[in-house]
């Protein structure tokens, strides 16, 4: 069975998007995911996004990581489905309700992200301690702050994000006992009250040149600790997103999404 996809990404942070609004797909298991997510013999992505009916919301995005891996939460492919979906729109995500609309120009799509949490227990941590000042360390890497968006995150502030090895920490801090959901991995770099310079190592997907939710959980980290003001900008190796902590208590997320090229996916090659 041929299905059709859109190739998308978010400032580099790409995805196979299937629109199942009115198909209905094949499951998608864990040996079709990793097989489509491959980038040597599949289509190649970090996520796949499927676009799908919600009784709650007007549609229900489902994210899948690279490893198969099925998780609550994907800022920059929440942008993604705004592009293709030109309209705003409610999107229910294991993660809970967000929205989405557009946002100016063409291609800018703004994204609530719904309100953080901090609490030990939701991010999830295996057990207590205070999410600011965590009493761990890896290596160089200390002192993080743990917030939950929707999903997991670790934000390290360090002077240069740039020389961390972050390729060889990332994994073994994602596959800590101390998450029992496994973790996203951020080092961040504030280099002015509204700017923070950012690197992320994914949960399930690995290096990625831009993370929506890691740029969320990390300039509301900021924010707690009082580096920066209430709305900065976050630099990633894709690009740059404005991410604003707003009065509500809402994340809002604004920046681009972009269509790579469409395609079509034979389901039975990998089933
Ligand atoms: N790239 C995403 C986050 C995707 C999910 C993440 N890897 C996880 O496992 O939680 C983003 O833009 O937020």
């Amino acid at each position: 069975m041929r299905v059709p996809f859109t190739k998308m990404h978010g400032l580099g942070n790409d995805f196979v998007v299937f629109d199942a609004r009115e198909a209905v797909l094949p499951p998608l298991t864990r040996s079709v995911a990793t097989a489509l997510a491959d980038r040597r013999t599949g289509i190649g992505c970090d996520q796949i996004v499927l676009i799908e009916a919600s009784v709650i919301a007007d549609w229900k995005m489902r994210i899948i990581n690279a490893d198969g891996s099925e998780v609550e939460a994907c800022g920059n492919a929440a942008r993604a489905v705004g592009l293709l979906l030109k309209a705003a729109a409610t999107l229910e995500t294991l993660g809970g309700v967000i929205s989405i609309r557009p946002d100016g120009e063409a291609n800018e799509i703004a994204v609530n992200m719904g309100t953080p949490s901090f609490d030990w227990c939701a991010i999830p941590l295996a057990y207590a301690m205070d999410t600011l000042a965590m009493p761990v360390a890896w290596d160089s890497l200390d002192r993080p702050v743990a917030v939950n968006v929707g999903n997991p995150h670790l934000v390290f502030f360090v002077a240069d994000a740039e020389a961390v090895p972050l390729h060889e920490l990332g994994p073994q801090i994602e596959n800590d006992p101390l998450f029992p959901q496994r973790v996203n991995v951020n080092v961040a770099a504030v280099d002015a009250r509204d700017a923070i310079t950012l690197r992320v190592w994914e949960r399930g997907a690995g290096l990625t040149r831009a993370c929506g939710t890691g740029a969320c959980a990390t300039a509301v980290a900021a924010m707690r600790l009082g580096l920066v003001d209430r709305k900065t900008s976050v630099s990633l190796p894709g690009g740059v997103l404005a991410i604003e902590w707003a009065d509500d208590d809402t994340i809002m997320m604004r920046g681009p999404a972009a269509i790579s090229f469409t395609g079509s996916f034979d389901w039975g090659d990998y089933a």
